[in-house]
């Protein structure tokens, strides 16, 4: 949670223009998608150039798109996003990077910060008509089976990108700092040899999380601070001594601890 106070819950009347900000939100993040799949995106992707040119293309177009649609969440009230030094994130280049996940709009701010990445997206967005356009032409990477997630891995921080992922799988249970690690980000770290970057978010209220549908519009604006941590070097978890296996439970423990942490002096 952000150190920040939690600003007043609107009620009554009051909620009636956040409501329809947030509903137009909507409108405009579906229509977005679905048109920009259908004539932008595809015009970037299908110009020629190399494989690299052409995704870098798509994955600025949608950093674009991202940071309007960051901007519209904060016009209509819906979120208010702060940062600390953001120079690592910008220097990042074919690193891993992860993020605890507290709202749905958690990957939107992310990408509208970074250019050039990549992010491994759940099954659910694929077959969603307004997100699996942009996802793809993006080459954003579907969540599947162990092998073939890790050949995707490989192939996009070898151009360079960088890749998101959220280790808690999905959005953090209320009331939690966070949920317990699934061990995937550790092993495509280890076994693609990349360095790892954390980032915190911090959240002062509760708003579009896991535990409510998401047509409730938040009625706090949800004051979301994010903060770069420290780089966690692959080299420090030697897959020669203990194993890949074993590194990445250990890794995974560690990387829990810290974001625990972290957090926690935000409570
Ligand atoms: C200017 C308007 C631009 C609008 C463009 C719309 C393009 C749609 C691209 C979709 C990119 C992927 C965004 C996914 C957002 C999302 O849904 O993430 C939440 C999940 O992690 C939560 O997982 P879970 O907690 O398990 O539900």
């Amino acid at each position: 949670m952000s150190n920040q106070p939690a600003p007043a819950r609107l009620t009554g009347i009051a909620y009636l223009p956040r409501w329809l900000g947030g509903t137009l939100c909507y409108v405009v993040f579906g229509l977005g998608g679905l048109i920009s799949s259908l004539t932008i995106l595809p015009i970037l992707r299908f110009w020629p150039g190399t494989t690299t040119q052409r995704i870098a293309r798509v994955q600025y177009a949608v950093h674009i798109m991202f940071k309007g649609f960051v901007r519209m969440l904060t016009w209509t009230g819906l979120i208010k996003v702060t940062h600390g030094d953001l120079q690592p994130l910008k220097d990042a280049q074919g690193v891993i990077v992860t993020s605890n996940h507290p709202t749905l709009v958690d990957v939107v701010v992310l990408i509208s910060l970074m250019p050039n990445t990549s992010c491994i997206v759940k099954q659910g967005i694929w077959r969603n008509p307004f997100m699996r356009g942009v996802v793809s032409s993006a080459g954003y990477i579907p969540n599947r089976g162990a092998d073939l997630l890790l050949a995707d891995c490989k192939e996009v921080l070898n151009r360079g990108n960088n890749l998101i992922i959220f280790p808690e799988g999905t959005r953090t249970v209320i009331g939690k700092r966070v949920n317990d690690f699934a061990r995937g980000a550790a092993n495509i770290t280890i076994r693609t040899q990349s360095d790892l970057l954390p980032l915190l978010l911090k959240t002062n209220c509760v708003g579009f999380s896991k535990q409510e549908s998401w047509y409730q519009l938040p009625r706090r604006t949800i004051g979301m601070h994010i903060e770069v941590g420290e780089k966690l070097p692959y080299l420090r978890y030697d897959a020669t001594a203990g194993g890949d296996a074993k590194m990445a439970r250990k890794m995974t423990r560690d990387l829990e601890e810290y974001y625990k942490q972290q957090l926690d002096k935000y409570l």
